[in-house]
């Protein structure tokens, strides 16, 4: 059995790993672990949300006694068709391999993309905004945002499996 630790306590994000390990076929123990992701509460590009992920995989896996540490990070990032939700996987093994990958993205709102840039975290800006209550830790921004056809487990989901394909192809040649 693979031990896996994932740097939040974010249910949404632990469901993600649960689920990515099951379709990877692979048998894995996971762990939630609160570490700081080293960046800005609310990251605003798509290198300091990558690096935010990568810090939470390092210190994650560094917590206990585990085979590889998993970092995921949402964060914006400004584009010439306005403010884009990002999020980021990184994966990180006891060699010091770091690997990462990252979920869809999709437009903002304007009223909510104003928010974020007058500094607010999206967390609270987008329950205001949809009349909910801790949504990052459910359906996420994402599920708002397309009427819960991609939630946010589910597309941290694909990030974790892109960000694990390094592993598995050596894995598969060893
Ligand atoms: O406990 P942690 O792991 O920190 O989980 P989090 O929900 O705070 O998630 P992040 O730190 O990765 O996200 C950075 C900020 O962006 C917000 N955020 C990111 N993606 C979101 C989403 O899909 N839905 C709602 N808020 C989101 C989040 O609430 C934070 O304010
Ligand atoms: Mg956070």
């Amino acid at each position: 059995m693979v031990q896996i630790a994932i740097g939040s306590k974010n249910p949404a994000k632990i469901q993600a790993v649960t689920t990515a390990f099951d379709l990877m076929d692979i048998d894995a123990r996971v762990e939630g672990v609160d570490v700081p992701s080293g960046v800005s509460a609310q990251p605003m590009s798509n290198e300091e949300t990558m690096q935010g992920a990568v810090n939470r995989a390092k210190r994650t896996l560094l917590a206990g006694e585990f085979d590889y540490g998993i970092g995921l990070e949402g964060g914006v990032q400004e584009t010439s068709y306005g403010l884009m939700l990002c999020n980021w996987a990184a994966v990180a093994d006891r060699d010091g391999l770091v690997s990462v990958g990252a979920g869809v993205q999709i437009m903002l709102p304007d009223a909510v993309a104003e928010e974020i840039r007058g500094g607010r975290e999206l967390g609270e800006v987008i329950d205001e905004w949809a009349g909910g209550h801790d949504i990052s830790k459910g359906e996420g921004t994402i599920g708002i945002l397309t009427q819960g056809q991609i939630n946010r487990s589910q597309m941290f989901r694909d990030a974790i499996i892109c960000a694990f394909a390094p592993s598995m192809r050596s894995k598969k040649t060893e």
